[in-house]
């Protein structure tokens, strides 16, 4: 699209935003707030770098497809994220998972890992002016095959996931200090049981020893957050999650921990647009994991739905921006994966930037007032507003391809890239 065609849009758009009080200059400007992890494990199926053919196993979730040229080494995994970055409007930070170290080619076991395997990560990321987020890897392994890690009743097992956790958050608390943005350290166990347990609260009890023992080194706040992540079920731990929302939730008021909410994580009815407001009344920020479920945690490419506006526009309604960790997780191996991270974390945006098109105080006004059709109808109307056009400008402004202009920038990448791996 032509750039005068592009302005010439958006001017129209800005004058219609006006006429409700909103300045899209300033929401363009504020844009840059929405600071989005990328989550490294869309590149190569969560498979991860320990050995040279690994590949994701157990822990109850699955990629699914086989779509050609997943990334099979950390240098191919660096091209394909900067080429995402590269179409991408705003400021990202990546999200790294324990199975991506730089191991030389040497087996380095889980609960032997060091800053020095992510020093390599370390540098790519101050080279580009981004911050890391880490993750313990707690799944894929064979201490934890039998469905427990942390709540293991096996003492080897559950010392061994102990000291993995805590050396990750030493890890991430490097991070942090040699980036100067604090590293969110994210613990999610795949803990549970496939048919009805009799010992739930034996395995809670020790989960929660042993994520007391992991936490009880503490770190700088500007160095290290932690977060955990509750799940409803996964893959052959349909009957119980040791590590269940209440768990968790409970774990993070107590002990000044972030919740992470992964909206793959919940009954299908459940929002958790509508649980932000709910947690940050008691925890000082929450990590969010953005996803698309279908029917399951499926882990789908995000799209802009109704889900997806409903947690960017409860964010933006309540000032949450500083007190909400964003990060996505998603891995679709049935399609160009560098298509997946672009498509899914654009559509991300676009949720923040609708959120703060908004008239928000007259929709508070008519509620106030008990003018519950005006605020049905005020809202339906947004949804034809021409946020697009406004879209399309900050695209412009920031240098990246406006509108379907990407999909071009994505095939050719293919051709010259993925298909020769
Ligand atoms: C790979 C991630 O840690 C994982 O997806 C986790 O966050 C999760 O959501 C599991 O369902
Ligand atoms: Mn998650």
């Amino acid at each position: 699209m032509a750039n005068e065609i592009i302005k010439k849009a958006y001017e129209v758009a800005k004058e219609q935003y006006a006429a409700l009080g909103i300045d899209t200059d300033k929401v363009i400007e504020k844009m840059k707030d929405v600071v989005i992890s990328l989550h490294c494990w869309q590149t190569d199926d969560v498979g991860g770098f320990e050995t040279p053919d690994a590949e994701l196993g157990g822990g109850g979730i699955q990629t699914t497809g086989n779509y050609p040229g997943k990334a099979g080494s950390i240098a191919e995994m660096r091209q394909d994220l900067d080429k995402a970055m590269s179409l991408l409007p705003g400021k990202q930070r990546l999200n790294l998972h324990a199975i991506y170290g730089d191991f030389a080619g040497e087996f380095v076991e889980r609960n032997e890992i060091e800053v020095k395997h992510f020093q390599g990560w370390i540098d790519w990321a101050k080279e580009r002016g981004m911050g890391l987020d880490f993750n313990a890897t707690f799944f894929s392994h064979p201490k934890s095959d039998d469905g427990f890690s942390l709540s293991s009743k096996n003492e080897e097992h559950r010392q061994f996931w102990v000291e993995h956790l805590k050396r990750c958050r030493a890890i991430g608390a490097e991070m942090g200090k040699q980036l100067g943005t604090p590293c969110v350290h994210n613990t999610w166990v795949h803990d549970g049981s496939k048919d009805t347990p009799i010992d739930r609260n034996g395995y809670r009890e020790i989960l929660k020893k042993s994520l007391d023992e992991a936490f009880s080194v503490e770190y700088p706040k500007e160095h290290l957050k932690d977060a955990v992540e509750s799940k409803l079920f996964g893959i052959g731990a349909e009957s119980m999650t040791v590590g269940s929302h209440d768990f968790y939730l409970g774990y993070a008021i107590k002990n000044n921990k972030l919740i992470c909410l992964d909206n793959g994580h919940f009954h299908p009815t459940e929002q958790v647009g509508d649980k932000i407001s709910a947690c940050l009344n008691f925890v000082d920020e929450v990590l969010l994991h953005v996803t698309r479920p279908v029917r399951w945690d499926s882990d789908h490419v995000v799209t802009l739905n109704e889900d997806i506006q409903l947690i960017a526009s409860e964010i933006v309604r309540n000032e949450f921006l500083n007190r909400v960790n964003i990060g996505l997780d998603f891995f679709d191996a049935s399609i160009n994966r560098i298509g997946a991270y672009v498509t899914g974390t654009r559509a991300a945006q676009k949720a923040f930037m609708i959120a703060m098109l908004e008239p928000t105080a007259t929709l508070v006004e008519y509620e106030e007032e008990g003018k519950n059709f005006e605020r049905l109808a005020l809202l339906e109307e947004l949804k034809t507003k021409p946020f697009g056009a406004v879209w399309d400008y900050y695209c412009m402004q920031e240098g990246v391809p406006v509108s379907e202009a990407y999909i071009a920038d994505i095939q050719q990448y293919e051709k010259d890239v993925l298909s020769k791996r």
